[in-house]
């Protein structure tokens, strides 16, 4: 795949002109000059509780959080998305990571016990460039989760807006996670919805938005998927992980999303980390390698069996 030059970055008009520069830094570092986003996903111990880290299918490498940053540091990626606490406690020992701010969260109780779910801001966008500046740490973008269809999205797609347009305002990218979730939504997976919600994140303005792959009996995803894609416009579309899976059939779907349904990415938590590290690495490069290097499946199964 040939690498993208800094010409090809197309700027959002919501980015000031001293920060142009910076910008085209960062989309070109984030996505390693391919134009496609390895984001490595870190956020679960606050969106799952424990349930992700501890168990008898989890290897012990991944009660401890350090196991997150560990794979982070030895592996290829585009970028290590996890809480702004998270990184402080750990960033003084893994410089080089490059880092994305998920500026809000909530548990996964908040689901269980009611229908409706809010994620709300932690920090606003002015706390994490003064963290960055702080810290001297590479953060390169944030993320927002939205739960379309929730009582609660009027106030999500606010904090959403001023996410993208602040983050832009210091140069950095983001990345929007939305779910469409809560008591009006019947199928969190409908592609018609999905498609409606990759384009909720074009009108935020958003360089990334993460959507489920979407599931319709008799369809194929890869297929239905491409409504999302189209839908999204000049926002790149990037596949949630979902739960670990066998890796042949992890990587074969993500090489579909990106090879047939138009997908400019991925953001991969439980395949890569709930391994012991040496294999999570070797997960992590493969997933990089079918993302940015534009591996195939079998190039990729090669690199993660450490051939
Ligand atoms: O690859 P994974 O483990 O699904 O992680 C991808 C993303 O999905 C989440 O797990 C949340 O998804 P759910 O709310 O559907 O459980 C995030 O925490 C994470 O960033």
């Amino acid at each position: 795949m040939a690498p993208i030059k800094k010409e090809d970055v197309t700027v959002p008009l919501d980015v000031p002109k001293a920060m142009r520069e910076t910008y085209i830094k960062n989309y070109m570092e984030i996505t390693k000059e391919s134009g496609k986003l390895m984001l490595f996903a870190g956020d679960q111990k606050v969106e799952h509780l424990n349930d992700d880290f501890f168990g008898p299918e989890v290897p012990e490498d991944d009660a401890d959080p350090e196991h997150l940053f560990r794979i982070a540091a030895q592996s290829k990626i585009g970028v290590f998305a996890t809480q702004l606490g998270l990184i402080a406690r750990y960033g003084m020992d893994y410089k080089d990571i490059p880092y994305l701010v998920k500026v809000n969260s909530k548990t996964n109780l908040v689901e269980t016990e009611q229908a409706d779910p809010f994620s709300n801001l932690w920090y606003d966008i002015d706390q994490v460039a003064e963290f960055r500046e702080n810290s001297g740490l590479n953060i390169l973008g944030v993320g927002y989760t939205i739960y379309l269809g929730s009582e609660f999205e009027a106030e999500m797609l606010v904090q959403a807006a001023q996410v993208v347009y602040d983050a832009h305002q210091h140069g950095m990218l983001s990345v929007l996670w939305i779910y469409p979730r809560g008591a009006a939504v019947k199928d969190e997976k409908d592609p018609h919805l999905i498609a409606g919600a990759t384009g909720v994140g074009a009108c935020l303005g958003s360089d990334f938005v993460k959507v489920n792959y979407p599931k319709k009996e008799g369809e194929k995803s890869a297929e239905i998927f491409k409504e999302a894609v189209k839908a999204a416009g000049r926002t790149k579309v990037v596949c949630a992980g979902g739960s670990s899976d066998e890796a042949e059939a992890f990587l074969k779907k993500l090489h579909d999303q990106i090879h047939i349904s138009g997908a400019q990415g991925n953001a991969t938590g439980r395949n890569i980390h709930q391994k012991p590290l040496d294999e999570a690495v070797r997960m992590c490069n493969a997933v990089y390698a079918i993302t940015v290097e534009d591996a195939s499946v079998e190039d990729a199964l090669r690199i993660y069996s450490g051939e």
